[in-house]
C-alpha cells in the first residue's frame, strides 16, 4: 500500500518543472490536462481541459489526426523500452499508439503501480504488500487492518505503510471509544499531476461526492500526528502543508485518482482493490480493446498485454470497465466516472437495430438458425413481441423477465459488496441460473456472472454430481464468455482454467467424473486397490477412464492456450495450469501402459 508520507516533499518538486513550463507548445496534451496548479490558477488550460473531458468520440475512429506528446513522452522513463509512444487526439486527449506492429500475446508494457489499495472486503485474505489473495495472512499487529503474506512483503511495505499505520491505530482507536458497543462486536508527483482529472465538469451532485472524499482524506491524513493538548479531536489536515493552495486543487486530485484507477487483481483476473499508475492511466478506453492490464503474478506489477495484432501506428486501447456488460451500462458507467461517451466500434454497431448484442439479447426458442432478439425495453408492462434475427417474431413476459434479471443483478451486488451469504445465494442461483437460462443464452447479462458465481458456490465439489455440475456451468460460461468478449481475452482464459482443474480433481475416488460428464460416459468407480496401491478398473471402467483423462487433458491444454495469449505467455494461471497438466498426463501414460 502506498500513502501520504512524502506528499509535500514530492509535490514541491513537482512545482518547479511546471512553474518552468512542462507544457510546452509542441506537447499540446500536457498544457491540455495540464497540473493541478495551473488549471486552478485559471490559466488558458482550464478551457482545454473541459474540452478533453467533455470529448463525445472515440479515439479509436480511424483517420483521427494525432500530433506526438514528447513532453509527456519524457515524464515516462518506463516508455522507453517498449513499443509505445505518447500521441494526442482531438477526440480523446493523449493516448498510447504502436511504435511498431505487436503480435497477440505480447506483453507491451510491464510497470509498479504507484498507489495500490485493497478494498475493504479483500483485506483479511489479502496480502497489502504483494497483492496476492492468500488464506495465510498475518495482520499489522500495530494498525491491525493490513495483513501481509509474509515478514518480508511487510518489512517491503513499512516505508509505505508507517504513516497510514499511526493514522488507522488512532482512528480506530477513536472509533472504539466513540462506538463501543460496534466496536466489541467485532512516485513521482509529476506524473500524479499529469493525470487527467473532470472535477470541473461533474455534475454538482458528483462533486459533493467528490468533496466529501476530501473531507476524509484530510481527517485520514491528520489521524497519524495527533494534536498533543487534544488527541481526542480529528482536526483537518492543513493541506497548504502538503503543497495544496484552493480546494479545487484538492478536488482535481481526488477526481483524477478516480478517472486514472485501475481494479488491483489476483493473477486469476480476482478483483481485491485499487491501483493507480499514471503510465498505465495514458491508455484510452475501447469497449473492443485491443490490449488488457493484468497482474499476473503477486508482486511482480502490472502488465499490460495485446490480445489481438496491433499494427504499427494504431493506438492501443485498453477498456475501464467490464466489456460484458450491455451498451447501456457500459455507457452508463464511463460517463458517470470517466466522463465521455463511447463511441468505439462495439458501441456504434448497438444502432443497427437489426443486431442482437449477445451482452442483451433473447433466445428465440425453436428457431432453425439459432437465431436471437434485442431483450425490449424492460419498463414494459405485460408481454412484448421481440424481432428475431431470423425475422420471424416471438413473445416475451416482460415482467417475469425483468424480475430474474434483478434478482440476478441483486445476487452479484451482494457478491460484489462481500455481503452475500453463500447457503442462501446457491439456494437462489440453483432455481435462478435455469429459469434464466432459458430464456437468453449464457453470453447475456446478469446470465454469465450468474454462471460464474453459481460454480464458484459449488466448487470445491463435494460429489462426482456436483463436479459435473460445476463443469457444465463453466462450459456455457466459457462460452458465454467467447461471445462477450473480444478474442484471446483472459477472462475466457480464466473460466476454461477453472473448468479444467475442476474436471481434473479427485471427488469421491473418481478421478475426473466432470471429465467423464464431458465425454457423455458413466462415472467410473475404482474397484479397489493393487497390492502396489494401484487403483483397479475393469477393462470397461480402464477405457472410460482413458477418455476422462483424455477429457481432462484436452481441457487443460486449451485453457493453458487460452491463458498463454490472454496473460502473456506466463503468470500464476498458467503455472497452474502446467502443474495439473503434467500430473494428467503421467497418469494418462500409465493407463496407456
Ligand atoms: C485514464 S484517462 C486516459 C488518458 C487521457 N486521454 C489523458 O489525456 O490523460 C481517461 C480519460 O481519457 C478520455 N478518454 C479515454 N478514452 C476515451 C474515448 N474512447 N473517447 C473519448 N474520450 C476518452 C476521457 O476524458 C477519460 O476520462
Amino acid at each position: 500500500m502506498s500513502s501520504f508520507a512524502s506528499l509535500r516533499a514530492s509535490r514541491d518538486a513537482r512545482l518547479a518543472p511546471t512553474r518552468h513550463g512542462v507544457g510546452s507548445a509542441s506537447d499540446p496534451a500536457s498544457s491540455a490536462s495540464g497540473s493541478a496548479t495551473a488549471q486552478a490558477a485559471g490559466t488558458p488550460s482550464d478551457q482545454a481541459v473541459v474540452t478533453a473531458c467533455t470529448s463525445t468520440s472515440s479515439a479509436a475512429i480511424a483517420g483521427t489526426t494525432t500530433t506526438p506528446s514528447p513532453a509527456t513522452m519524457a515524464l515516462f522513463p518506463d516508455l522507453a523500452p517498449s513499443p509505445l509512444e505518447v500521441r494526442t487526439s482531438p477526440t480523446s486527449g493523449r493516448g498510447l499508439y504502436a511504435t511498431r506492429s505487436i503480435t497477440a500475446g505480447s506483453t507491451i508494457l510491464v510497470t509498479q503501480p504507484l498507489v495500490g489499495a485493497v478494498s475493504t472486503a479483500n483485506l483479511q485474505q489479502t496480502c497489502s504488500g504483494c497483492f496476492s489473495a492468500s488464506k495465510k495472512v498475518s495482520r499489522c499487529a500495530a494498525c491491525k487492518a493490513l495483513h501481509y503474506c509474509s515478514a518480508q512483503c511487510q518489512r517491503q511495505d513499512w516505508a509505505q505503510h508507517k504513516t497510514e499505520c499511526a493514522a488507522l491505530t488512532r482512528l480506530r482507536g477513536m472509533w472504539a471509544r466513540a462506538y463501543p458497543d460496534r466496536a466489541r462486536a467485532g512516485g513521482d508527483w509529476t506524473q500524479v499531476a499529469n493525470m487527467e482529472s473532470h472535477a470541473k465538469s461533474l455534475p454538482e451532485a458528483d462533486k459533493m461526492k467528490l468533496a466529501s472524499q476530501v473531507q476524509h482524506l484530510r481527517h485520514y491524513l491528520s489521524a497519524a500526528t495527533p494534536d498533543p493538548e487534544d488527541p481526542d479531536t480529528l482536526h483537518p489536515a492543513d493541506m497548504a502543508e502538503y503543497g495544496f493552495t484552493s480546494a479545487l486543487e484538492l478536488l482535481d486530485m481526488c477526481s483524477a485518482f478516480s478517472v486514472n484507477s485501475f481494479t488491483l487483481s489476483t493473477g486469476d483476473l480476482t478483483p481485491v482493490g485499487v491501483a493507480t499508475s499514471p503510465l498505465c492511466a495514458l491508455f484510452n478506453h475501447s469497449c473492443e480493446p485491443n490490449a488488457v492490464v493484468v497482474f499476473p503474478r503477486a508482486g511482480r506489477g502490472m502488465h499490460v498485454v495485446a490480445i489481438s495484432d496491433i499494427s504499427q501506428g494504431q493506438e492501443v486501447l485498453t477498456s475501464y470497465i467490464d466489456v460484458s456488460l450491455p451498451y447501456a451500462e457500459r455507457q452508463d458507467d464511463l460517463l458517470e466516472r470517466y466522463g465521455f461517451t463511447c463511441a468505439c466500434p462495439l458501441c456504434t454497431r448497438n444502432a443497427d437495430l437489426g443486431w442482437a448484442d449477445p451482452r442483451w439479447c433473447l433466445l428465440h426458442r425453436g428457431c432453425k438458425s439459432g437465431g436471437r432478439g434485442r431483450v425490449p425495453n424492460l419498463r414494459h408492462d405485460g408481454q412484448a413481441t421481440v424481432r428475431c434475427s431470423c425475422t420471424k417474431t416471438f413473445t416475451v413476459d416482460v415482467p417475469q423477465l425483468k424480475n430474474l434479471v434483478e434478482s440476478g443483478k441483486s445476487v452479484l451486488a451482494q457478491d460484489e459488496r462481500g455481503t452475500l451469504d453463500p447457503s442462501t445465494a446457491l439456494s437462489t442461483l440453483t432455481s435462478l441460473v435455469p429459469r434464466l437460462a432459458g430464456l437468453m443464452p449464457p453470453s447475456a447479462h446478469p446470465l454469465l456472472q450468474l454462471l460464474r458465481l453459481h460454480a464458484l458456490l459449488l466448487t470445491p465439489p463435494a460429489t462426482a454430481v456436483q463436479q459435473a455440475e460445476v463443469a457444465t456451468l463453466l462450459t456455457a460460461a466459457a462460452q458465454g464468455a467467447r461471445e462477450s468478449h473480444p478474442e484471446n481475452h483472459p477472462t475466457v482464459g480464466v473460466i476454461l482454467a477453472t473448468r479444467a482443474k475442476v474436471m481434473a480433481m479427485d471427488v469421491d475416488g473418481a478421478v475426473g467424473a466432470a471429465g467423464a460428464a464431458a465425454v457423455g460416459r458413466p462415472v467410473v468407480a475404482p474397484q479397489g486397490d493393487d497390492s502396489l496401491g494401484r487403483v483397479m478398473l475393469s477393462p470397461e471402467g480402464r477405457r472410460a477412464k482413458l477418455d476422462q483423462l483424455a477429457a481432462c487433458v484436452g481441457a487443460l491444454r486449451d485453457a493453458s492456450a487460452a491463458c498463454d495469449l490472454g496473460f502473456g505467455h506466463g503468470g500464476e494461471v498458467s503455472e497452474d495450469l502446467q502443474s495439473v497438466l503434467v500430473g494428467c498426463e503421467r497418469e494418462l501414460d500409465m493407463l496407456r501402459r
